[in-house]
């Protein structure tokens, strides 16, 4: 099981790497272990995570989502790192990162967050001053982060090449459903971003109806049509349920249709029309992108799989593709614009550990995004190791 967790850390975090020795670790031993838990969609953990309490909550929102992490972390109402409880009551707001991070996260267990979030080791120095006692329940996570693992070692070697790279200028429901849910958990079914498009899309290899396996193929553009509104919308309820006054940054989005009817003296109708022809179709843009550019395709690791591709050499395709992406979720908090700097170091710790890294052209990730969607029947025999295909 050891070796299991140790390998197997990073699945959730960087999907595009294949660990070749998956197999000696008890896997389906695991997934029988696990099946018992399964609830609405039958999803089955191949990391020992937990089915999350409330995953299924319609709403899918980041604020539920914590909740049910608070109800599964086994942080007592603290904060945990490891196995240790701190309470960062009176650090909140000094805290450098702001203070979003520590008074969201309240109750759960942050580990994954401190340890990507950060790069030298002074947050790890405060620690001490902020020790409470141990935990009681062990950790609802696979990650175990080992001094001598690939992560840490890697995380020193980018600390140390940042140092050398040339100097370019740097750039709350976001930081929840993304930085610390899909950031931390990729794939696996604590990922929000894949929870919240359930069940019109359905990404985990479980059972799933034929309508949700192809017929999905054509209707994906219109939840992608739809995924700010829905954002939007899903916001509002959170609020209400949450009872938060009205704050005049919820009107902001619409300020463009109102400079639209002053600037251009069109009837209200006719902006409002084309203010929804913005947003759906950005909306369309970013579900294209976010779903097919780097995340879901057979041969990446998705949440039952035994085991676990990316953008890279165009700036410009880069940004708006969502490139370098296993890389910016091991590290998220460097500008995007220093990622390309790193990839020597990032390969020699690769080969170090013998882990291979995959390259895939965009049309093969589209086709995949679909066919991962018709997917019901989890790897479980992990990848052999791969070649690069560019
Ligand atoms: C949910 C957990 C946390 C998250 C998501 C988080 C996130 C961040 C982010 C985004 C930054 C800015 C990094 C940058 O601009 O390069 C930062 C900086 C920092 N954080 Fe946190 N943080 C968390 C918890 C903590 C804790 C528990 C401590 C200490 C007790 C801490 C101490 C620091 C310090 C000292 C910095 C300054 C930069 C550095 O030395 O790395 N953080 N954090």
């Amino acid at each position: 099981m050891e070796c299991f967790l140790t390998c197997d850390k990073m699945n959730g975090v960087i999907h595009q790497i294949t660990v070749s020795f998956a197999t000696k670790c008890g896997l389906e031993q695991l997934l029988s272990s696990e099946k018992k838990e399964n609830k609405e969609l039958n999803v089955v953990s191949s990391l020992g995570i937990k089915y999350p309490t409330l995953r299924d909550n319609h709403l899918h929102s980041g604020e539920i989502w914590l909740d049910g992490k608070r109800a599964d972390d086994g942080a007592e109402g603290l904060w945990r790192i490891y196995d240790n409880l701190y309470d960062f009551g009176d650090f909140v707001n000094l805290h450098p990162g702001g203070k979003d991070w520590l008074r969201l996260t309240k109750g759960t267990d942050i580990t994954e967050a401190f340890e990507v979030h950060h790069l030298s080791i002074s947050p790890n120095r405060l620690l001490p001053k902020h020790f409470v006692r141990k935990a009681k329940k062990p950790r609802n996570s696979p990650f175990t982060f080992e001094e001598n693992g690939f992560y840490k070692t890697l995380k020193k070697k980018i600390h140390e090449k940042l140092k050398t790279v040339p100097e370019k200028p740097a750039n709350r429901e976001w930081r929840i459903s993304h930085a610390l849910s899909h950031h931390l958990y990729t794939n696996t079914v604590n990922d929000l971003e894949i929870s919240a498009v359930e069940p019109f899309l359905q990404y985990l290899p479980t059972e799933k109806n034929l309508f949700v396996r192809y017929v999905s193929w054509l209707y994906s553009p219109m939840v992608y049509a739809f995924l700010y509104i829905g954002h939007f919308v899903r916001t509002l309820i959170q609020s209400a349920i949450n009872g938060e006054g009205f704050t005049w940054d919820i009107l902001l989005p619409f300020s463009v249709p109102a400079l639209m009817f002053f600037i251009t003296r069109e009837s209200a109708l006719f902006c409002a029309i084309m203010f929804l022809w913005i947003i759906i179709t950005s909306s369309i843009q970013f579900g294209l992108v976010g779903l097919n550019a780097a995340h879901h395709h057979p041969d990446i690791f998705h949440d039952g799989d035994a085991s676990r591709k990316d953008i890279t050499g165009s700036h410009f395709l880069v940004l708006t593709n969502f490139g370098d992406h296993a890389l910016h979720h091991l590290f998220p908090t460097i500008d995007h614009g220093l990622l390309e700097y790193l990839y020597p170091v990032f390969l020699e710790i690769c080969e170090q550990f013998g882990i291979e890294w995959k390259l895939s052209s965009q049309l093969e990730l589209v086709k995949g995004q679909f066919r991962q969607l018709a997917k019901v029947t989890p790897n479980v025999i992990p990848p052999k190791p791969i070649t690069r295909i560019d």
